[in-house]
């Protein structure tokens, strides 16, 4: 289906929106008329520039205020509609929307409406423009799509139709299904976003936090659906009002808009992409390092030293089925401290399917040269650049990676690390509704609920995603801190590493003593207080400095190592299934942290 995009979605001139539209690949465009009203270049300009760049103009917007005006109003809203056709004409494009009427002076009368909407459209068509009229959910009187609907059928003028917006539907919870009473050829248009679900008032909601679909809370595929049943065949127009897109890089929100409607194209059963697939484990986990530090900390951790790369500056260190690659021949070209994660090698069941799955949804594929391994890796960049390998180990239908080192005699007294239970990647400030629908979209991983954690200097959302059968989990955390307030609490990346008995390790990790994030004594107190504990765990947990989660999904231990550089390592054990990340714990954990690297 065509796809389009309104320029109030993204960031910068009109003339950049434009050339970021269409780089992106989208086939057309809705011109907000504050983006034209601000835009040194003529209409005639802007019809030539969208002409070159291969986008077609299918919306000109919004009009407001235009119905059941009281008669002594009317003839002023005419005399601004033509002037606006006039515009249009220049502009080249032949389909204006009208929003239902916010204005104070609006009467309550649908049979009037509807008479001056048709007089509208009559005079749109003596331009051979449409119009096609949008219930806002917050409108005076009209504020709901079939309300809309009602009165347009009333008004039975070919040149006047319906346009829905999936967020003033699904916001104030009306039911999509009625869509499907509309005749498609009614439908003259239909604007896509989603929001996160909030309480708050529709406006701002609206105003604010729309977001691409896939990134919110809103069944915009569903809605989708009810809409395609119609026989609707105009464009799929992401329209999103979002502060933060507002100042995003405009290229890259383009691209994940753009995403979003692949996505949703694909849950509407519109389009064939290579089926997801889902990843089955962690390979290994990749870090920059050239100090000492790392080292010192994986052996107290219990990790050996197995292998050496043939040819990279690059080495390996095992523990049980958690690999971790220490690389030291990284550029420091991000600016960030060492030690740093690069890289995620992730097992799946079919590395140039997930390769392919990537592409058409036009994540950035990197070249395979920058792999790890000598023998051919698919990888793509993750939002926060962390490069994502696809891997398949020592399987004997596809080279593994660990072909490409050379094994060497360990020495290691092993800690019951058994593998990597996690990954927590910090998202730039920007980038966190992309990440959510990247990790959705293109690994078919499924988000979890967003929560916000409390950190000595701000704020911290987080959101988890996760394979089915939780094999692979990755925390998705945004710093939400003042810049330099903190010492680099936003850059913080860590790995989880599973133990099959976390009190044995810590014990361990004690007696050898290993570098461990101390706990606040309040903290056990607070424990007791929250959960009947028995005493003598309590007093185990109290004494190696274990934190403690239960929920309805089981139970949950874990510590932390000192941070080192940006990274640090965390023990966890999962005891029945529970399936949390021991979010209760985040605020002690951070302000421990914070207290240490200050
Ligand atoms: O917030 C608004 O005013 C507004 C304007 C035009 C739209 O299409 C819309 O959905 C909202
Ligand atoms: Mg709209």
């Amino acid at each position: 289906m065509r796809k389009s995009i309104a320029t109030v979605c993204l960031s910068g001139t009109l003339e950049e929106k434009l050339t970021a539209i269409a780089a992106a690949g989208f086939d057309g465009v809705e011109i907000f008329e504050n983006d034209l009203l601000a835009s040194p270049l003529s209409p005639e300009r802007i019809r030539d520039r969208a002409a070159e760049l291969g986008l077609t103009i299918d919306l000109f917007q919004p009009f407001r205020d235009a119905e059941a005006v009281p008669e002594d109003l009317l003839a002023r809203t005419l005399r601004r509609a033509e002037k606006k056709f006039a515009v249009m004409e220049r502009l080249g494009a032949d389909l204006m929307l009208v929003c239902s009427s916010v204005s104070p002076a609006a009467l309550d009368d649908d049979a009037l409406a509807a008479e001056q909407l048709r007089l509208l459209a009559e005079r749109a068509a003596a331009h051979g423009i449409r119009i096609a009229y949008e219930a806002l959910a917050w409108g005076r009187h009209v504020n709901t799509y079939d309300h809309a609907w009602r009165i347009v059928r009333q008004a039975d003028h070919p040149a006047l139709g319906i346009c829905l917006d999936s967020f003033h539907i699904l916001s104030r919870g009306s039911d999509p299904k009625g869509i499907e009473e509309i005749p498609g050829e009614k439908i003259f248009f239909l604007q896509l976003a989603d929001a996160p679900l909030m309480a708050m008032d529709v406006l701002q909601w609206s105003r604010h936090y729309r977001c691409f679909p896939g990134q919110g809370g809103l069944d915009v595929a569903g809605l989708l659906e009810h809409v395609l049943r119609t026989g609707y065949d105009g464009p799929l127009s992401l329209e999103v009002f979002n502060d933060v897109f507002r100042q995003g890089d405009t290229a890259r929100t383009a691209v994940d808009a753009l995403r979003s409607l692949i996505a949703l194209e694909e849950a509407a059963g519109r389009t064939d992409l290579p089926a997801p697939v889902v990843p089955t484990g962690f390979a290994f986990a990749e870090l920059a390092s050239t100090g000492p530090e790392l080292p010192a900390l994986l052996t107290e951790l219990g990790f050996a030293r197995t292998g050496r790369h043939h040819s990279k500056p690059v080495e390996l260190w095992e523990q049980g089925d958690a690999r971790i690659v220490l690389n030291s021949g990284l550029d420091a070209t991000t600016g960030h401290p060492e030690p740093a994660l690069a890289a995620i090698g992730l097992e799946t069941p079919d590395p140039a399917a997930s390769a392919g799955r990537a592409r058409a949804l036009l994540a950035p594929v990197l070249p395979r040269h920058r792999a790890v391994a000598d023998a051919p890796l698919d990888a793509v960049a993750a939002p926060d650049s962390t490069e994502l390998f696809f891997c398949r180990t020592e399987h004997p239908d596809h080279p593994s990676w660990t072909g490409d080192f050379t094994p060497r005699a360990a020495s290691a007294s092993p800690a019951g690390i058994t593998h990597i239970d996690h990954v927590a990647l910090t998202q730039p400030r920007h980038h966190f509704d992309e990440a959510s629908l990247f990790y959705r979209a293109v690994l078919g991983l499924r988000p979890h609920e967003s929560l916000e954690l409390a950190d000595p200097y701000g704020l911290l959302r987080s959101r988890a995603v996760s394979g089915a059968d939780g094999s692979v989990r990755l925390a998705l955390n945004v710093a939400q801190i003042r810049p330099g307030s903190g010492p680099s609490g936003s850059l913080w990346q860590h790995i989880a590493l599973h133990s099959r008995d976390i009190v044995a390790t810590a014990r361990r990790l004690r007696e050898r003593g290993a570098s461990l994030l101390p706990i606040p004594d309040n903290y056990y107190d607070g424990l007791e207080a929250r959960h009947e504990l028995d005493p003598g765990l309590h007093r185990t947990l109290r004494e190696l400095g274990l934190l403690y989660d239960r929920d309805d999904s089981g139970t949950f231990l874990h510590l932390y190592t000192a941070v080192v550089g940006r990274v640090f390592f965390e023990i966890v054990q999962r005891i029945d299934g529970y399936q949390g990340y021991g979010a209760a714990n985040a605020p002690v954990r951070l302000a421990a942290q914070h207290a240490r690297t200050r």
